[in-house]
């Protein structure tokens, strides 16, 4: 493939990838996205004016070559922009700004002017320096549901920096006169080609980003229940399952906390089913603000809560329970005064064996019980209820 051709791919990539970037930050108003739009401008108009330059038209030398490369250069600095965004550092637009005026400065000094070798000498290392950065940032990220298009990312930023680096050193040995002409030549058809690749990983990667986010939510959405925002039941087995496993593989306890408002029938009967939908969702936020980062919460029937809390002995689970409960009969009292809620709690322990999830419910659930029954807003222990019989 010439290099005429090359651009003419690089043209269509560019073009195909603003329309479908500006499309989606139509759609999504994720900044993001407006960055990478910007990129790949960038490449188109780098793309248009080689046309222009490779099909016989005499450009002055402020439009051709310095605009395509501070084009260039421009579509490392909008992708980096882009990917500081997304994961939500801080960039300075300044600085964004900076760089571009001092790439189409430096492509303005006579050195820069006297050959296209002293061009890519002074322009691939801001290249190979902002790729750096992009991989730098790329491998610290920690999302565990996005490490798979991050490392789509740092493969297409690897490889630039390899392609850039490698170009670089021959560059430099070609000024010694190791290279002839002609070598020169296929490298810049090479480093042509290089923007063909790095563009299609880049733009592939933003596409997966975007398919990825969405997953994302939907996904947020099908395993959360709409009131409360809490887990809903249907996650319940699964989530149950891989943690009485993991407890039993590492030898830990764990233990289930069954909550369920107490004469809830009331407060809807009296105040109507919206306050009771407050009340609700109220006493899972209070809920889920006393639990660690690992601890799950369900909402596992209309009134009612399970909690599973993973690496904790029955003492423990006590603490917990009665902290929520007393929150939740201290600031009800405040935040819903009409409604004055209290929440009858049950709890249940895994030490060893045979891990059962169910049956650890239906004790979470007999303790629930004998909390109701022995007057409501208390905790009962399963396991201590039975030693107390024996
Ligand atoms: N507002 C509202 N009410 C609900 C929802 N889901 C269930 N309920 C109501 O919750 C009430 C539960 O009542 P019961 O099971 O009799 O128990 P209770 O009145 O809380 O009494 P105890 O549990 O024995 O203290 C029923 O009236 C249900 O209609 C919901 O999502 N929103």
């Amino acid at each position: 493939m010439d290099i005429l051709t090359l651009n003419y791919v690089n043209l269509f990539l560019g073009i195909a990838a603003s329309f479908l970037l500006i499309l989606l930050y139509k759609q999504n108003k994720q900044l993001f996205l407006l960055y990478w739009f910007f990129a790949s401008s960038c490449l188109w108009i780098n793309s248009t004016i080689g046309i222009f330059s490779r099909s016989g038209f005499d450009l002055p030398y402020w439009l051709n070559p310095a605009i395509p490369n501070t084009c260039y250069m421009g579509i490392y600095l909008f992708l980096l922009a882009g990917l500081y965004e997304q994961t939500q550092r801080k960039f300075k637009v300044g600085w964004l700004l900076a760089i571009v005026i001092l790439t189409y400065a430096i492509n303005l000094t006579e050195l820069a002017q006297a050959s296209s070798a002293n061009r890519l000498l002074l322009n691939l290392p801001i290249s190979i320096v902002l790729n750096v950065m992009a991989l730098r940032l790329l491998i610290r990220q920690k999302n565990r549901e996005l490490r798979a298009v991050y490392i789509c990312f740092s493969m297409a930023f690897l490889f630039n920096i390899i392609q850039l680096c490698s170009r670089y050193i021959l560059f430099s040995l070609d000024l010694s006169g190791i290279f002839t002409q002609h070598s020169s030549q296929i490298m810049i058809g090479l480093g042509y080609f290089a923007i063909t690749a790095f563009s299609l990983l880049t733009f592939g990667s933003c596409l997966y980003l975007v398919y990825r986010q969405q997953h994302i939510a939907l996904q947020h959405i099908a395993d959360r229940d709409a009131l409360t925002g809490v887990f809903n039941r249907w996650l319940l087995n699964e989530k149950l399952q891989t943690e009485l496993q993991r407890s039993q593989r590492l030898k830990q306890c764990c233990s289930l906390v069954m909550l369920d408002i107490d004469h809830f029938k009331q407060v809807n009967d009296l105040y109507g089913h919206v306050a009771g939908d407050r009340v609700i969702a109220h006493i899972a936020y209070v809920a889920q603000s006393e639990l660690r980062g690992y601890d799950s919460i369900f909402r596992y029937g209309g009134e009612e809560f399970l909690i599973c809390l993973p690496n904790t002995d029955s003492q423990a689970a006590l603490h917990i329970a009665e902290r929520i409960r007393i929150q939740v009969e201290q600031s009800c009292a405040i935040d819903c005064p009409q409604a004055k809620a209290t929440v009858s709690v049950g709890v249940s322990t895994y030490t060893d064996g045979e891990p059962d999830w169910q049956h650890l419910i239906t004790q979470a659930d007999n303790a629930l019980y004998q909390a109701k029954k022995q007057g409501r807003n208390q905790t009962q222990h399963y396991q201590h209820l039975v030693t107390q019989d024996l």
